[in-house]
């Protein structure tokens, strides 16, 4: 049976602005969002079993039903056309609530996954259509390149950020992404920029303060951050990164990362590492026909 392996990276966002908030209460955003090269594994099986959709292992503490692999895989399921099952297995890495997206990663995964394996030819305008249905990072990971994004984060135009040495922190906590929209200390008003100003600017993040001041550990481990250099938050958090040109000398202050915090050195990459991957299986098919 047919079977195919992708990575399943993480996200940056190299600078968070709020500019403005609609009336359904989500929030008009300009971010730039890369890759890194830290990723879940994920392993996609055909099946001819009656279980059109199993899951191995489940992820603990998201029922089997709401995990985003799962609703991902059942928005494909109109469009297959054979009628074999999915098993898919995940080795999961990426820290839950962290900001680096695992979840909606996850989902545009199973979503370029499955519309392989279950030939259902849909464009990638049309699979990040359906995974924004799963969230507002869903489009970036279907999308695939590094991007400027506005509207609430699936406007994206491609753009080629520098791509130096990240030590990505993880403080003990987990920050729901909500819990920080909602704040009323919010700023929501950063003027928007133009795509042109997008890699000019210093950009900054305005979940920045609003996380800090509800999240002790996130405010320790920035000021910690903040000691090597210009330290940012991810998304709503609760990661933190700082960027390094030398591996060295990221690797020097992960070092130094107190055991509390999980520490990862990691690479930005302008093209999603599951793209890279898909291509090579892609053409790997084409080369055993
Ligand atoms: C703001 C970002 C930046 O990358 O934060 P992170 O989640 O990565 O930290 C994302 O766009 C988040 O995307 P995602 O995590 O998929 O959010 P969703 O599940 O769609 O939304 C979670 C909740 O956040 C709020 N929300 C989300 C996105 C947005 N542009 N405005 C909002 O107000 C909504 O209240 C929503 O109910
Ligand atoms: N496959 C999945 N991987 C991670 N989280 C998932 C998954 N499916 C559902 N979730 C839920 O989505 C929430 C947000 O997860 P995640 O995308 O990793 O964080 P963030 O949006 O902060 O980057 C988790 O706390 C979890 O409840």
């Amino acid at each position: 049976m047919t079977s195919l392996a992708l990575p399943s990276p993480a996200k940056l966002n190299l600078f968070l602005h709020i500019t403005g908030q609609r009336e359904d209460g989500y929030h008009e955003l300009q971010t730039v969002f890369q890759f890194i090269d830290v990723a879940d594994h994920m392993h996609f099986s055909v099946t001819d079993s009656d279980s059109l959709i199993s899951l191995s292992p489940e992820i603990p503490g998201v029922p089997f039903e709401h995990n985003l692999i799962v609703k991902a895989a059942r928005l494909l399921e109109p469009y297959r056309s054979n009628n074999t099952g999915i098993h898919i297995e995940i080795d999961k890495c990426l820290p839950m609530g962290g900001g680096i997206g695992g979840g909606s990663s996850n989902a545009a995964t199973t979503l370029l996954a499955l519309n392989q394996l279950w030939q259902c030819h849909l464009p990638l305008e049309t699979l990040a259509a359906l995974g924004k249905q799963l969230g507002a990072d869903v489009p970036i990971f279907v999308f695939g390149h590094s991007a400027f994004a506005e509207g609430i984060g699936e406007k994206l135009s491609k753009v080629e950020p520098e791509t130096p040495f990240y030590l990505l922190l993880k403080p003990n906590c987990e920050v729901p992404t909500g819990q920080i929209f909602t704040d009323k200390y919010l700023t929501r008003d950063t003027p928007a920029i133009r795509i042109s100003h997008a890699l000019k600017l210093e950009g900054h993040n305005d979940c920045l303060e609003v996380v800090r001041r509800l999240y002790s550990e996130v405010d320790e481990a920035f000021l910690w951050l903040q000691q090597f250099g210009d330290a940012k938050l991810t998304g709503t958090g609760a990661c933190l990164f700082l960027a390094f040109d030398s591996i060295d000398e990221a690797n020097r202050v992960k070092a130094a990362v107190p055991d509390k915090w999980q520490a990862w050195v990691c690479r930005g990459c302008n093209t999603s590492p599951t793209h890279n991957a898909l291509n090579q299986w892609i053409a790997s098919q084409h080369t055993e026909c």
